[in-house]
């Protein structure tokens, strides 16, 4: 827990986060028109806001499941080495899965998962992340589908957290530390 006081700046507001989940989901429908056999994976804890947001706009059928990924514990710095704390469910062999991902920052996390994935033999694995922090990154990653590009901004909100706190905020904002501040 940080004994740090901070406050936070908002970055992308409700409306906006809205908006472009509109415009992906309409993406995202275009792609898996085909298919009545999409599963849609959830990473917890993170991206469970924006898989219910997302879901609901997405009016095709669907399967949702999840699976429980951690690095950064309690920090703002990756640990590096991908924890995976919960197992989906159900069997992905054969099936188009979307996985849905609140942040690609250094990218261990969606590179790990989507490797262990792959590794099922699903027909189709596609990525969906709400923002990506490029120039964080360490591995080679890229996600299909990018909700917004972000700078170099430790970032909380709308599922995401400093802590395990603020998740529930309904924007993305910054942390600010204010005993750095003159
Ligand atoms: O690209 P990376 O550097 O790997 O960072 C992105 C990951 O880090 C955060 O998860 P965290 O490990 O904090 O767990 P949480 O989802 O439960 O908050 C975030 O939700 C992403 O899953
Ligand atoms: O900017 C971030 N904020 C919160 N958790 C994170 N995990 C990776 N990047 C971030
Ligand atoms: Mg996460």
């Amino acid at each position: 827990m940080s004994e740090r006081p901070y406050v936070i700046d908002e970055m992308i507001s409700a409306k906006a986060i809205a908006a472009r989940i509109e415009e992906l989901a309409a993406e995202i429908r275009r792609e898996f028109a085909d298919t009545d056999k999409l599963v849609v994976v959830g990473l917890l804890r993170g991206s469970f806001v924006f898989i219910a947001d997302l879901v609901r706009e997405l009016q095709l059928p669907i399967e949702v499941d999840f699976l429980e990924a951690s690095s950064y514990g309690d920090t703002m710095e990756s640990s590096r080495e991908v924890r995976i704390l919960k197992d989906l469910r159900g069997a992905i062999e054969g099936r188009d899965v979307l996985v849905v991902e609140d942040i690609v920052d250094t990218g261990h996390t969606l590179n790990h998962v989507t490797g262990l994935l792959r590794s099922r033999n699903p027909a189709r694995l596609r990525t969906i992340a709400l923002l990506d922090k490029p120039s964080r990154r360490e591995v080679d990653f890229r996600s299909d589908w990018i909700g917004f590009e972000i700078p170099d901004k430790f970032v909380v909100g709308y599922g995401i957290d400093f802590a395990q706190r603020n998740r529930n905020l309904p924007y993305i904002g910054t942390v600010r530390f204010t005993d750095e501040e003159g």
